[in-house]
């Protein structure tokens, strides 16, 4: 198989990658296995080998008898990988024989865990250490920073297990925790049983930590149940173009992605999307015109509003202080609420963009209080479907303009709007609203988003939550086309064909 990335230097971005060949949208770039893997640096106490949280009670690993694990029936069977290593337990067994290293200092220090399991890879893969140690930190200017104060406990702790007892550089844990910060990803930890959700941990993966940023990726990422990570295309993406994958959340505004950006990963993103104030002409950012009532107000780079439409200016004190009244707002209420959630929407509309994202992140969560209500609800009201399919359809315009191609979140909300029209179809159609033409008409609409749906599911993992969407998914798109044959079925009965609606479109056009 020929190789599908390279590896480039510059000087803006250090390494990156590179399309080594021309990639075509959901082929896969790269595998990769987690170097190093563990909780978030304020996490309470996990498993140290399966990463379910600790809550009352726990046991300690019966050959080292120093590390906390599950208590009872032990961890989850579904684990295939042991998080807490035959050379790591091998580790604490002789810290405790010499040293008499205590459970209750790994309890203490969980929140080192991913540093530790890091550096005692200088030991056991010298070749990985190598490369990790070769991953971009900043070190410079996190020096003297509150992040470095705060991992000074990390230091002590690594220290106390004589981990630096032949170290020279007197930063090598600040290194490591600054690669980690760099470079680290999101992973889900698995799910605690009975809640469902999970605990979220931090991996590092050597290949994947090459990606350079840009916040509009053309990369969709997936991580496993086992935290393999597997990085597809979401885009086609031409050999020679550099393989980007979005470091920040692409429903926030720029001047939070670029603080985001600047905070955690020390560079001003100067990206497209970055640098034009209309945020690709979704006005993601931008304000109502509080004098023609009609313009979008968007902020150049420079700070300076300035109305698309009538061109008049204002001061950042002016819209940037309604901008945070928004703000402050949806911090205080209740985001399970539809009716309080409907409230905001209505009353920040006046003041803000119709795409902008506090509205945005007002109508994910309103969609998903709806599908909370309607999944409750045995018989939900044609209203409440209707308004569900309407925010489906706000979101999805935006969605493909920020992250074109293959994304989860498109997924999500295009199979979310399929479910709606069916179950509002169904509806329409049982209370002789709509005919069975008019019927044939909804489904094949909510076929085609479903189809596109499945088609951005199809790379999901299988043992994701995702990958299980995808499964049930399957199962609706099967059951769908067996309501589309009934309906169709019915039509003919009465001695009909169905025409599409396309096609009555077409035929009314000759007749005109
Ligand atoms: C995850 S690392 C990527 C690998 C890194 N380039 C290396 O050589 O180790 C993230 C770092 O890459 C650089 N970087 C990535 N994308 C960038 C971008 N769009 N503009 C500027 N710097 C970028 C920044 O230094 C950032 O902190």
């Amino acid at each position: 198989m020929t190789a599908r990335y390279d590896i480039q230097k510059s000087e803006e971005l250090g390494r990156y990658l590179i399309a080594a060949r021309d990639l075509k949208a959901g082929e896969s770039i790269l595998t990769d296995e987690p170097y190093a893997l563990g909780p978030n640096s304020d996490t309470s106490l996990v498993c140290f080998n399966c990463y379910l949280p600790l809550i009352s009670k726990f046991l300690v690993c019966k050959n080292c008898a120093v590390a906390p694990v599950c208590p009872g029936d032990g961890c989850p069977d579904t684990l295939t990988k042991k998080w807490h290593s035959n050379s790591e337990c091998d580790f604490f067994r002789n810290l405790k024989l010499t040293k008499g290293l205590h459970p209750m200092t790994m309890v203490q220090n969980v929140g080192s865990l991913l540093v530790l399991r890091a550096m005692l890879k200088r030991e056991t893969d010298p070749a990985a250490w190598e490369e990790f140690m070769s991953l971009e930190t900043h070190l410079d200017k996190r020096k003297n920073s509150s992040v470095w104060a705060y991992n000074e406990s990390t230091v002590k702790f690594i220290k106390s297990l004589g981990l630096l007892d032949n170290v020279t550089d007197e930063d090598l844990v600040q290194k490591v925790c600054a690669a980690i910060d760099v470079n680290s990803f999101e992973v889900r930890g698995p799910p605690i049983p009975a809640i469902g959700c999970s605990e979220v941990l931090r991996g590092v993966y050597l290949k994947a930590a090459l990606l350079a940023h840009d916040c509009v990726g053309n990369t969709h990422m997936s991580i496993n149940d086992n935290n393999v990570l597997v990085c597809h295309a979401s885009t086609d993406i031409k050999k020679g173009d550099t393989i980007y994958y979005n470091y920040t959340d692409p429903l926030k505004g720029t001047a939070l992605r670029q603080q985001h950006l600047l905070v955690g990963k020390y560079f001003q993103c100067t990206c497209t999307r970055c640098t034009d104030s209309t945020e690709l002409g979704t006005y993601m950012s931008s304000a109502m015109c509080p004098d023609c009532k009609t313009g979008y107000v968007t902020r150049t780079t420079e700070g300076q509003w300035t109305c698309q439409g009538c061109k008049k200016q204002f001061e950042q004190s002016n819209i940037g202080h309604k901008v945070q009244c928004c703000s402050d707002k949806l911090d205080v209420i209740n985001k399970k609420d539809e009716k309080e959630l409907e409230e905001y929407i209505r009353n920040v509309s006046k003041v803000l963009a119709p795409n902008h994202y506090l509205l945005l992140d007002a109508t994910q969560r309103l969609a998903g209080v709806l599908r909370d209500a309607i999944n409750r609800e045995p018989h939900p009201t044609k209203k409440i479907l209707r308004r569900k399919i309407q925010l489906c359809q706000e979101l999805l315009p935006v969605l493909d303009k920020l992250c074109p191609g293959i994304s989860r979140t498109k997924a999500i909300t295009l199979y979310e709007l399929h479910a709606t029209m069916v179950q509002l179809a169904k509806k329409l159609f049982d209370s002789r609203e709509i005919t069975g033409t008019g019927y044939m008409d909804e489904l094949l609409n909510a076929e085609k988003y479903l189809k596109q749906s499945l088609e951005m599911l199809f790379i999901e993992p299988g043992n994701s939550p995702e990958g299980e969407l995808c499964a049930k998914a399957l199962e609706e798109y099967r059951a769908l086309k067996a309501t589309m044959n009934a309906v169709l079925d019915g039509i003919h009965a009465e001695g009909k064909t169905y025409v599409s609606a396309a096609e009555r479109e077409d035929n009314k056009k000759e007749v005109e």
